[in-house]
């Protein structure tokens, strides 16, 4: 059976020149509040993976923002993050507006590209493997 599809953003400061990525705390459920993730969320019927990714960017962050290459996962779906969903990732660049914890977070952080500022975070435990892959994108050069 399929899984439940999640998509997110590793949201960076230049997709050209990327020095920071934006993380998000959550606030729900109980179990995840405090934890940090890539902002996102669940695909809705009938939605394309891509298009949901700039519904759930302007939902939570109020922010509009464009797309560069996916953070691949090793499965179709992205990343799996339990054994009900898996999450495809995108890197993306804001384009306008300035990010606000509008949704689902209570605070954001423009944290260093780099393995030490990345890992003094407490992410949720399934976003680690996403994270060490965005910072190996980021190092070859292939977030757009
Ligand atoms: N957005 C996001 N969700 C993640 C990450 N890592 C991870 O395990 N998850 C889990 C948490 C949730 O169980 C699920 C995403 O659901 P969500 O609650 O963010 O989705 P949503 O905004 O559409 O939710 P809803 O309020 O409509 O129910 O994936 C991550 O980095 N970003």
């Amino acid at each position: 059976m399929a899984l439940k599809q999640i998509v997110a953003a590793a949201i960076l400061d230049s997709l050209e020149q990327p020095t920071k990525l934006l993380s998000a705390r959550r606030t729900a459920p109980e179990a995840m509040a405090g934890l940090w993730e890539f902002p996102g969320g669940k695909l809705e019927p009938g939605e394309g993976c891509r298009e949901a990714v700039h519904r759930e960017i302007l939902e939570e962050l109020g922010v509009k923002v464009r797309l560069g290459s996916e953070v691949f996962g090793p499965l179709e779906q992205g990343w799996a993050l339990n054994e009900h969903a898996a999450m495809r990732v995108w890197f993306a660049e804001i384009t306008d507006g300035t990010p606000q914890a509008l949704e689902d977070h209570d605070l954001l952080e423009w944290v260093d590209l780099d393995a030490p500022a990345l890992e003094s975070l407490a992410w949720i435990p399934a976003d680690l493997p996403i994270v060490h892959a965005v910072l190996a994108d980021v190092e070859a050069g292939a977030t757009r």
